[in-house]
């Protein structure tokens, strides 16, 4: 099985904590011990926000502030390498070819950001069309896509499962600028919509529910699937 896996910045190192980062790191190795071929990509979390921040007060424009989203979201990745120990290429892919062909060699590609007006989510959507992933998993902060953000609204619901074109109608009014919130960006859903790619979305602070998902198709996230897709989740990885 072939897997994309983009791992927020939030979920990968909120506190630059190295055990964090290693046990993500472990997650990859596990998979990849089970056959599977994957990929990563890292986000930028809070610190690329509070970079935006500030640059925002000084007055930098919205390329120059996704800019700084980019370089952080790198480094982050450079983290992941780290940790990796050989696994990987020892930088992070500038593209999605030299990404490929890091698969086809047999490493685990990672990569950031690669252009302004967009989010790493749709770097991983992006990557796994290119490698024809079989699935895409979002290890995000919260455990799903839901009706409003769980993180200020108690009343909001998550969705169990989605097709892409209701999550490209959920995702659309949300928030576009520099270091914006929203459970995957409008590109990352326009993307799977067009693809018809399998994408879960789910809590990924504990690296061992990214296995889970991945390994047995257990999570208690959001699934997205293909339009008029009957098949049940649960037994897609099997
Ligand atoms: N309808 C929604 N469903 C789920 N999450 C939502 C929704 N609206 C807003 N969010 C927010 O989206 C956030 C998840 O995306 P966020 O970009 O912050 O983190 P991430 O995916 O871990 O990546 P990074 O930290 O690298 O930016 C959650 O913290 C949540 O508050
Ligand atoms: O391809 C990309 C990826 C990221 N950005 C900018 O970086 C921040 C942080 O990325 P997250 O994936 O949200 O963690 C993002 O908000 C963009 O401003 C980018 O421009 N292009």
């Amino acid at each position: 099985m072939r897997v994309v896996i983009s791992i927020g910045g939030s979920v990968l190192a909120p506190n630059l904590d190295a055990d964090r980062v290693a046990g993500h790191a472990a997650a990859v190795e596990t998979l990849v011990g089970e056959d599977c071929e994957v990929g990563a990509v890292v986000g930028g979390g809070g610190v690329a926000r509070e970079y935006i921040g500030t640059a925002r007060r000084l007055g930098a424009n919205e390329v120059q502030l996704d800019q700084f989203g980019i370089d952080v979201t790198r480094i982050n990745a450079r983290l992941l390498i780290a940790a990796l120990d050989g696994l990987s290429a020892p930088s992070p892919a500038h593209d999605y070819e030299e990404a490929g062909e890091a698969l086809r060699r047999g490493d685990v590609p990672v990569m950031g950001g690669v252009m302004p007006g967009q989010t790493t989510d749709a770097v991983a959507a992006a990557l796994a069309e290119y490698v024809d992933a079989d699935l895409l998993v979002y290890a995000t902060s919260v455990d799903g896509v839901f009706s409003a953000d769980p993180d200020t609204d108690p009343e909001a619901e998550q969705y169990g499962r989605l097709t892409g074109s209701e999550l490209v109608d959920l995702i659309a009014p949300m928030s576009r600028g520099a270091g914006a919130s929203a459970p995957v960006d409008l590109l990352a859903a326009k993307l799977i919509e067009r693809s018809k790619m399998r994408t879960v979305v789910l809590d990924g602070t504990d690296p061992e529910r990214i296995e889970a998902a991945v390994l047995r198709g257990e999570h208690t996230g959001t699934d997205v699937v293909p339009e008029g897709c009957t098949e049940d989740p649960d037994g897609w990885n099997r």
